[in-house]
């Protein structure tokens, strides 16, 4: 059996956060506090700025104005968050497997092996296949695969279930809820119901 990532006591701080794209202010004076073992969910209309949210708190967009913390994690173990976009960030002629290990490789080696993360995500019979060659859905499926072969406290999730049948959310919300027990938080923009007990919700944009 696979052992399981147990993180420290973690809390994400924002403070006074406004973010937005260009000119334009999409959001204004957020502030929020997540401990470890929670998750929210961002809901909004399209174009409300859930995306723009979730740059902004992984550093791939600067903060118009506040600051973003993360409490209780220390440097030396690595990076604090893993963000998955949109792209699922797969090659032709790379196989199943070799993406998964080149993204371990890059991202850092937890305990469970690649194999068992592509079974855990339901491609264990596809880790030879060209990565190209699985559908739309298998690919977001070999994206979350990555989250597991790199265990990092906070995930920040774009849309994970875009592509992905019923059970495809069902294992979303799976992988989520064993996140959180581990001590970790997500941070998770969907249009989707997604059954996480412990999530609240941050609307964007007034109601969805
Ligand atoms: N690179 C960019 N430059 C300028 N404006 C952008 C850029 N990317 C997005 N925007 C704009 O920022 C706004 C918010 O987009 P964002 O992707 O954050 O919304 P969202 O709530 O995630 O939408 P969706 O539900 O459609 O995924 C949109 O009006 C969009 O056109």
């Amino acid at each position: 059996m696979t052992q399981r990532q147990v993180f420290p006591q973690l809390r994400l701080n924002v403070h006074g956060l406004s973010c937005g794209r260009g000119d334009a202010v999409l959001l204004e004076g957020l502030d929020l506090a997540l401990d470890g073992g929670h998750a929210l969910l961002l809901r909004g209309p399209n174009g409300s700025g859930k995306s723009t949210l979730l740059l902004t708190l992984a550093g791939l967009l600067r903060p118009l104005e506040g600051t973003i913390t993360f409490e209780g994690h220390d440097e030396e173990n690595g990076p604090a968050l893993h963000y998955c976009g949109h792209r699922n960030a797969v090659r032709a002629r790379l196989g199943v497997l070799e993406t998964l290990n080149f993204w371990r490789a890059l991202n850092g080696a937890g305990t469970m092996e690649p194999e068992a993360a592509l079974e855990r995500v339901g491609l264990g019979r596809a880790a030879l296949l060209d990565a190209a060659y699985l559908s739309a859905g298998q690919q977001r499926r070999l994206a979350l695969a990555r989250l597991l072969v790199s265990p990092r406290p906070l995930w920040l999730l774009d849309e994970p279930t875009a592509a992905l049948d019923s059970e495809g959310h069902a294992l979303v919300a799976a992988l989520v809820i064993e996140h959180l027990a581990s001590g970790g938080l997500a941070i998770i923009a969907t249009h989707d119901p997604l059954d996480i007990a412990a999530a609240e919700t941050l609307t964007l944009g007034g109601p969805a």
